[in-house]
């Protein structure tokens, strides 16, 4: 992370956050002991442990889905809730979850239907170009009017994190959102995906179990323990910010990845 980023405020912050899920038996399962976490604008955190540690919790509770048990969290000195109420957060999950009755367009430009803010012709038209810039930067020019059944898994991801970047969120949580990929695909979209985030200065929260997706597309990763979830680790990525092919073939890229992995296991 550079000294700018350092000097500025300070973006999201998790304070000893703990949470209990009880079932209705009245048994309780601790997924969360104790997060804390930080980040700030504009930085890519990632997320990994193992199965079950609770990094999809931790992700519900950072989106203000889920309320935790203990501790609170914080994004730009406000709640979660309060946040994603005016719209500055966004999702993408392992799976892309597009309608299968609508065009790629039409799936993009659905948050802007859902928000169904009063809208005039010119913001109309506003929304409608940026669904076209963004399928142009994702690289889905030429299938904006195809549906899902039309396009490969690689294209429905793009068109799914499309949609999660049209209301110009700050904050883009990804929940696995590329592990259901073969290699190739996924690494081609590592590339494209880490050049997007960092022109557009987005915050990001990726949760993943790939220890080289982690590394390439962060500036830091939080390494879980088994549950309860606690931060085991966090590991500054200090390679430079435009990474590519090449990146995954140096040694500072490998060596980080053992880290990464020697803390898993
Ligand atoms: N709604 C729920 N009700 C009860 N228990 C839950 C609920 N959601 C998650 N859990 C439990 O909380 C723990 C953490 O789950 P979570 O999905 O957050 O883990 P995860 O790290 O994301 O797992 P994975 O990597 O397999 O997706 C698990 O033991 C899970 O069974």
């Amino acid at each position: 992370m550079s000294e700018e980023m350092i000097c500025e405020t300070l973006f999201l912050k998790s304070n000893q956050v703990s949470h209990f899920y009880e079932n209705s038996s009245g048994n309780c399962t601790q997924a969360l002991q104790d997060v804390s976490i930080e980040m700030q604008s504009g930085e890519i955190l990632a997320i990994v442990g193992a199965s079950g540690c609770g990094k999809s919790t931790l992700l519900r509770i950072l989106a203000g889905l889920v309320q935790p048990t203990e501790g609170n969290v914080t994004i730009e000195g406000i709640s979660p809730l309060k946040y994603q109420r005016s719209q500055k957060i966004s999702f993408a999950f392992q799976k892309p979850l597009l309608f299968p009755w609508r065009t790629t367009i039409q799936n993009i430009m659905l948050p802007m239907e859902i928000v169904s803010r009063s809208i005039t012709l010119s913001e109309a038209s506003k929304d409608y170009d940026r669904a076209l810039y963004l399928i142009k930067t994702l690289g889905l020019s030429g299938f904006e009017n195809c549906y899902p059944h039309q396009l490969s898994g690689g294209m429905l991801q793009r068109a799914a994190i499309a949609r999660a970047l049209m209301t110009e969120p700050k904050l883009l949580l990804l929940d696995e959102p590329f592990s259901a990929l073969d290699e190739i695909t996924r690494e081609n979209l590592w590339i494209d995906f880490s050049r997007i985030w960092r022109t557009q200065n987005l915050s990001v929260v990726l949760v993943t179990h790939s220890t080289q997706e982690a590394v390439f597309l962060s500036d830091r990763v939080c390494v879980m323990s088994h549950r309860p979830g606690t931060i085991q680790a966090v590991l500054p990525i200090d390679l430079p910010s435009f990474r590519d092919r090449e990146t995954m073939m140096k040694s500072k890229f490998l060596e980080l990845c053992e880290k990464v992995k020697n803390y898993l296991s």
